[in-house]
């Protein structure tokens, strides 16, 4: 279900109940540059650690907000993004919040002057959120490259253009 308050939509996502265990989401990266997510009381959010998955306390008086590839950019890596899934739980249906804050679509996703300098030097080209939606549909990757990959797909559809 998809709502929409101004340019930011809302996302009611239902998992319902499955005696085995069964991924909700494939692991993933959002393309956000923020996901805030209010959870039921029923677990289900996973992060991946150190190669281990890692579930998130379920708390319904709290907020997870989650790190997207768009804020990585414009940190210019200083924010990590975090690889996350939703598994299913086999006893009881899960309801989980979703909002997804991303950048207007017109304007140029670009790290601050300030965070760009000869030890930190600039990691992705300037893009558009549009853009990287785009990429992300077409290629769902899940692998830390997943905004490496994106810059060089954006090169070839500049080259292209
Ligand atoms: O259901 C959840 O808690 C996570 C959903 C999620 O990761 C997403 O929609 O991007
Ligand atoms: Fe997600």
């Amino acid at each position: 279900m998809l709502h929409h308050i101004g340019s930011m939509p809302i996302r009611e996502i239902i998992y319902h109940k499955k005696p085995e265990f069964t991924l909700g989401t494939e692991p993933h990266y959002d393309p956000t540059s923020l996901t805030v997510l209010h959870q039921d009381s029923v677990s289900g959010l996973q992060v991946l650690v150190d190669n281990e998955w890692y579930s998130i306390r379920q708390n319904f008086n709290a907020f997870v907000v989650n790190i997207g590839n768009t804020f990585m950019a414009v940190s210019n890596g200083r924010y990590k993004i975090c690889l996350h899934r939703a598994v299913v739980n086999n006893k009881t249906t899960r309801k989980s919040l979703a909002f997804f804050i991303y950048p207007d679509k017109d304007k140029v996703v670009s790290p601050p002057t300030e965070l760009v300098d000869y030890n930190n030097p600039r990691l992705y080209p300037d893009f558009t959120g549009p853009a990287l939606l785009e990429f992300t549909k077409k290629h769902h990757r899940a692998d830390t490259n997943n905004l490496h990959a994106f810059s060089m797909w954006l090169q070839d559809k500049n080259v292209e253009a």
